[in-house]
């Protein structure tokens, strides 16, 4: 059998210009094992992107704060500190960085997103005086509670299909994955990846982004076949 796979979306499922490889469309419904969506991103992302594939909504959204398999919902995490965090950013005069329409945390409930180019420093302190951690994960700074992350995610998910996480093999790019990488059987860093995932992952394999993603799964596929 082929493992149950836990991925990564933006850096791992994307090509250089952030959209989805199409051949994911014809590889991921075909995939004989349970696929779970991991993302930093908010919740209506992931659940659109397993529609669109046609795969099961086994998704771990907002780095963990959101899990959702078959029809359960869980929240994890103090989402209300990590909203106070940015008022007070705000008020102390940053912005979020996403422009006066916010669809990147129009929909977020656990944790918030600033763009990069935004100031980690003060961004860090609020977070802190909150209880709260700052992930970055190469495409957005993350404000989210330090207990909450997709590897836990991956745990409950494992549970509610009645799986162990350890049969898992996952592919990341970036620190928001160190964690799955932590409690799965096998995991790859794409060649994009940031230091942190690549020296947690087991594998670090030679092509980028979704070309390395989906050498991955060729390889697992062959194993399977072979
Ligand atoms: O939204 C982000 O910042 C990163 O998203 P990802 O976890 O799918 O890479
Ligand atoms: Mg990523």
């Amino acid at each position: 059998m082929v493992p149950p796979l836990v991925l990564d979306i933006d850096g791992t499922m994307t090509r250089p210009d952030d959209s989805i490889d199409p051949r994911f469309f014809d590889l991921l419904p075909d995939w004989e094992a349970p696929i779970v969506v991991a993302t930093g991103k908010a919740f209506p992302y992931p659940v659109a992107l397993c529609h669109f594939l046609q795969i099961p909504q086994n998704v771990i959204a907002e780095n963990g704060g959101i899990v959702l398999v078959d029809d359960e919902i869980t929240r994890n995490g103090d989402g209300e500190s990590a909203f106070h965090v940015a008022e007070e950013y705000e008020a102390d005069g940053y912005e979020l960085g996403w422009g006066d329409i916010d669809l990147t945390n129009r929909w977020r409930e656990t944790e918030i997103a600033v763009q990069r180019d935004q100031p980690l420093g003060p961004l860090s302190e609020l977070a802190s005086e909150h209880g709260l951690e700052v992930v970055d994960t190469g495409f957005a700074y993350h404000v989210k509670s330090s207990g909450v992350s997709k590897g836990q995610g991956l745990k409950a998910v494992a549970k509610l299909l009645d799986r162990d996480p350890e049969e898992f093999v996952a592919v990341g790019d970036s620190e928001n994955d160190v964690s799955t990488f932590g409690v799965v059987r096998e995991s790859y860093a794409v060649a994009n990846a940031d230091e942190k995932a690549k020296r947690a992952a087991g594998t670090v394999v030679d092509e980028s982004y979704s070309e390395g993603t989906i050498s991955v799964l060729e390889e697992l596929q062959r194993g399977f076949d072979g």
